[in-house]
């Protein structure tokens, strides 16, 4: 049975006006193990085109090719693969190298789709480029090799999964006349050992070393002759196995291609590497400056504990923003005037009235109302231990809020006996040993400043990871100062203590339904995190925006690498690599890309965060970047999602190119 046999084939080419192009008319022959035949004929007769059709690149002709008894035509994709893989070895006049892979990779790349184990591709690669004379030179690239080399590597190449039938399209066209007789004698050896050699020349020299010289002119076979024969010297077959390239082999082959191009991807992953930073780092200094601000505002603890304030700030806001709008410059100074007065504790909007009081006092389950006072002041409270001295920015009354926890050292300070609480950073500034002491006190009483000798009884921690400077003094000793001072003190916030813990959150909730609001801390944790908020959301939207623009260099970036690999993809095509397989290598490519931008993207933030932090804590101890693990995971997994998204088209755009056509780009 003849190797190959064709029988009346023609092929069509559809003209870009319309109509078509008979480039071949009916070719019929038949092919034997062993024959080396020339395809000769004029510029354009159709020896391309018939060669494409035998090879399989080309299966929409009419009339039959037949391999083992079944026409190409009706081959399966999965048969066409394997009739690449097995059967049909190419030879090209332009060699076709894979310029990023060294010799012994070009040589295993058919073995390497075939998913055939490193060790024994590269054991068969080597034992190949020795029978071709290149042993010596396999760890080079094509480019550092002369012509003739070159398609002793593609002879090589062809041979590697041992197929039945040679291609080889204008081998020598490309050589010198002493470099052609070097590769037309392998060639006849090839055919030599049993296998068909088809080999178009334009050279009736080359045609005279062949056994069999067929002429086709427009299409048709016009002669057919028979020459001298070859010396046989069959060869044992190898037997390779045949298989569909994992994933692995396909990561494996884009890290290659990716090396080969390493600053152009260097460039881009870092790019894409800076957006996927500004990610994370918004996430981490969104969660590290809220813990910071949350910490700073979180004063007492005690979990059955409701502190309540007259007025809400936002109530406050909302009243200077109306000012605000309606132009009205009196209402405007009144309301800074009122929203001054309620911070410094001295407002009479922010007083409770008894009223007021009894209306608390008759939430359910309150157990104990607790009247207490507080007020914030910038500079005018100040604490005074011979040279040091504190300011205290909170004047606060002793009140339930403060859990036993955060009293660190010391007691609570006693009514009637001028003792006082103070926190422990300002106890610090002022004195290592501050228990017992007595200090130099300056209050902001109404408009005057009253000095009085107070003596430290405690000093205490809230919990959180930091504190504002307070003093905190019994209610009734505040209320007697006051009194002294011809003035009266009325309650500015109350705490009301519940009957169990779980109630707490509801007498804040009914406290707030009477038109009453929160802590100021609360109120001040609220209005932060919407402002935190807001700007993660803006900083976020920036940062997705650069994101949009890595994918998009990702996808040019990935596109110009499939046009630049089209004649690499045509090899690939005709070694036997599928849809898939191509597919793969340049979603592995993307993936590789996204994984090495997340892992840039990773490693600037740390790095910014620890110079951020640093700069912070010396500044104002604390860390505003929290980099966790679970942010930097993230960052990986949106950049290679994002990649792999962008490399959708360019892997699609590849894995569809005709390989004939690819193969004819120069
Ligand atoms: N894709 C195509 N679309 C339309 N016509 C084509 C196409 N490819 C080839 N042809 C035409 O088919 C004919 C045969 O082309 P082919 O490339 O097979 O010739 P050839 O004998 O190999 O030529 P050469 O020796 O110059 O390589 C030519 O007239 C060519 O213009």
């Amino acid at each position: 049975m003849p190797v190959l046999e064709l029988k009346d084939v023609k092929k069509y080419y559809k003209m870009p006006g319309g109509g078509q192009y008979e480039a071949l008319r009916g070719v019929s022959a038949k092919f034997d193990a062993g024959e080396m035949v020339a395809i000769v004929g004029e510029s354009g007769s159709g020896k391309s085109t018939l060669m494409n059709t035998i090879g399989g690149l080309d299966s929409d002709f009419e009339g039959a090719i037949l391999y083992e008894g079944k026409n190409l035509r009706d081959f399966s994709q999965k048969e066409m693969v394997n009739y690449h893989k097995k059967s049909i070895g190419f030879i090209f006049q332009n060699f076709n190298l894979i310029p990023h892979l060294d010799l012994i990779d070009n040589v295993s790349i058919a073995m390497t789709l075939s998913n055939a184990e490193v060790k024994v591709r590269r054991q068969r690669a080597m034992e190949l480029l020795e029978q071709v004379g290149l042993k010596e030179h396999m760890y080079k690239k094509p480019d550092q090799l002369s012509g003739g080399q070159k398609q002793r590597v593609a002879i090589a190449r062809a041979l590697a999964n041992d197929p039945d039938v040679i291609i080889a399209d204008e081998p020598t066209g490309a050589l010198d006349a002493e470099t052609t007789d070097v590769i037309l004698n392998m060639i006849r050896d090839i055919a030599a050992s049993g296998k068909l050699v088809l080999m178009v020349t334009h050279s009736d020299k080359v045609a005279s070393h062949c056994s069999r010289v067929l002429r086709i002119d427009r299409g048709q076979i016009v002669s057919d002759q028979e020459q001298k024969p070859l010396d046989h010297h069959p060869q044992a077959r190898t037997e390779v196995k045949i298989q569909q390239m994992s994933w692995f082999k396909a990561v494996a082959l884009a890290f290659k291609n990716m090396k080969a191009k390493m600053s152009r991807n260097v460039l881009v992953a870092t790019g894409m590497g800076i957006g996927i930073m500004s990610v994370i780092l918004m996430l981490s200094l969104g969660k590290g400056v809220t813990s910071y601000v949350s910490g700073q505002m979180t004063t007492y603890s005690n979990p059955l504990v409701a502190e309540i304030q007259k007025t809400s700030s936002q109530k406050m806001r909302q009243q200077g923003m109306q000012a605000q709008q309606t132009g009205n410059s009196a209402a405007l100074a009144k309301q800074q005037q009122k929203n001054m007065a309620s911070l410094s504790g001295t407002s009479s909007a922010s007083a409770f009235s008894k009223k007021d009081l009894k209306k608390l006092q008759k939430i359910a389950h309150v157990k104990k109302l607790q009247k207490g006072y507080s007020a914030i002041s910038l500079g005018s409270n100040q604490l005074k231990l011979g040279k040091k001295t504190a300011s205290m920015i909170y004047l606060k009354t002793v009140n339930d809020g403060i859990a036993k926890s955060e009293i660190k050292k010391g007691r609570l300070p006693k009514a009637g006996k001028n003792e006082v609480m103070i926190d422990s950073g300002s106890a610090d500034n002022l004195s290592k040993k501050i228990l017992g002491k007595k200090v130099k006190a300056s209050l902001q009483i109404g408009t005057k400043t009253v000095t009085k000798t107070v003596k430290v009884v405690g000093v205490y921690e809230a919990s959180g990871s930091g504190q504002v400077s307070t003093l905190l003094l019994p209610y009734s000793d505040l209320a007697k100062i006051f009194k002294d001072n011809g003035l009266t003190l009325k309650p500015n916030v109350v705490y009301l203590t519940a009957t169990d813990k779980q109630y707490t959150s509801s007498i804040k909730q009914a406290a707030k339904d009477k038109g009453f609001a929160g802590s100021m801390q609360e109120q001040m944790t609220e209005m932060f995190d919407s402002i935190l908020n807001v700007l993660t959301y803006v900083l976020t939207a920036i940062a997705a925006v650069s994101l949009l623009v890595s994918a998009i260099m990702i996808l040019v970036v990935l596109n110009i690498s499939v046009v630049e690999r089209t004649q690499e993809i045509g090899v690939m095509k005709a070694l036997g690599a599928r849809r898939k397989d191509i597919r793969r290598i340049f979603s592995s490519e993307a993936f590789l890309l996204g994984l090495a931008s997340g892992i840039i993207g990773v490693a600037l933030t740390w790095l910014l965060s620890l110079g951020i932090n640093h700069v912070t804590q010396s500044a104002f101890k604390a860390t505003v970047v929290s980099l966790t693990p679970q942010y930097a995971l993230t960052g990986l997994v949106i950049s290679i999602v994002i990649s792999m998204i962008a490399g959708i088209l360019p892997a699609n755009h590849a894995s569809k190119l005709d390989p004939v056509e690819a193969l004819r780009k120069e």
